[in-house]
């Protein structure tokens, strides 16, 4: 029905590697940052978001990532196993780096941006011995967010993480999840994006951050299709591109194109669209489920987590999600 395929005999489904760290979403919307008093904590980080998603959908997740030795990286650790979450290889800074803090900031439904406090962050300070072949072998498939490349030591981590599953026949996702203050340049994400773009089955990422790979090699077309046919050349079996709020567009290696809208909702905020949306997605894949139908499940997730105040928390069930899907087909 898709043409996702994994090895069957692995306890975990999904492990994410990457950022673990805090969303502070402001208490008071529709107002500038330097009017906000107040602010609510919850887990953050794309690919923590991502795992959270995946979680509550069911699936055996588990984490690779670094947190801060403090009460907000005791937080997190606790947030994921609360969500049945593996922790194992969530592993403990002890150089006194800090968790990466997310302010957001809501000016309205339509203009949304995040302030980063992301200096010595815990996460970027993973080691490539904090990568475990054994654990990466246990699993079905791996997801690699982007940011997790933008320094050393976390980006030799991830490309070892990477040789792992490609060693064990673990599937690859990638998203590119890209978060400028995290890199030098957009040259830097483009070329480290790519090099784990070119080994992975799913890529996932919005227009801007295909063009991002695509720049700094000349290929710069602002085209899906093109896009689509750079990709699927390597080893993708399936390329995801995201439009916001305008729907997505998912190419497969069968030649079969896709193209999915969005649900109608009452927007708080766009933060958590494309975590959930990907999460959401990527137990759709797992269930076997047509290319479309995976689609339209992700676009359901994302339509109740941009409704809701907080991005991991708002995560929802199968049943919750379905119950958009029904919804909007009576
Ligand atoms: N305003 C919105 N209303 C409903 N669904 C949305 C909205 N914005 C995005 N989505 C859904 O979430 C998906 C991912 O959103 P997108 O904004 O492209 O990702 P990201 O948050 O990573 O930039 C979209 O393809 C769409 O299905
Ligand atoms: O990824 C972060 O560090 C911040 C996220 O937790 C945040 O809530 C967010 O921006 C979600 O990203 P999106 O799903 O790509 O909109």
């Amino acid at each position: 029905m898709n043409p996702i395929t994994w090895p069957q005999d692995r306890p975990l489904d999904l492990i994410a590697i990457g950022r673990l760290c805090i969303d502070m979403n402001a208490n008071e919307i529709n107002r500038p940052m330097e009017e906000t008093l107040t602010f609510t904590k919850y887990l953050g980080g794309s690919p923590a978001n991502i795992a959270v998603a995946a979680a509550r959908l069911g699936m055996k997740t588990g984490f690779i990532g670094k947190v801060s030795n403090d009460q907000f990286g005791n937080y997190i650790s606790k947030y994921l196993a609360q969500e049945g979450i593996d922790t194992g290889n969530v592993v403990v800074d002890r150089t006194g780096a800090v968790t990466g803090l997310a302010f957001t900031e809501i000016k309205s439904p339509e203009d949304c941006s995040i302030l980063m406090y992301r200096d010595n962050a815990a996460d970027l300070k993973l080691e490539p011995k904090d990568v475990k072949e054994e654990y990466i072998r246990q699993s079905k498939a791996i997801l690699i967010s982007g940011t997790a490349l933008s320094k050393s030591p976390s980006r030799e981590a991830v490309f070892i993480a990477l040789e792992y599953a490609l060693k064990h026949n673990v599937l690859v996702f990638f998203d590119v999840d890209y978060r400028p203050y995290s890199w030098n340049s957009p040259e830097e994400t483009g070329i480290y994006c790519r090099m784990v773009a070119e080994k992975s089955d799913v890529i996932i990422a919005g227009r801007e951050e295909f063009d991002l790979m695509e720049a700094p090699f000349g290929e710069l077309r602002h085209d899906d299709w093109y896009t689509a046919e750079t990709w699927l050349r390597h080893r993708a079996k399936l390329v995801m591109v995201k439009h916001g709020s305008n729907g997505s567009i998912c190419f497969t290696n069968d030649g079969k194109t896709f193209r999915s809208g969005t649900y109608p909702t009452k927007v708080i905020k766009t933060f958590g669209a494309g975590d959930s949306f990907a999460g959401a997605f990527i137990y759709g894949l797992f269930q076997g489920w047509s290319v479309d139908r995976c689609q339209k499940f992700g676009s359901a997730s994302a339509s109740i987590v941009v409704a809701s105040h907080s991005c991991s928390d708002a995560m929802p069930t199968v049943e919750q999600i379905q119950e958009v899907i029904d919804r909007n087909e009576k």
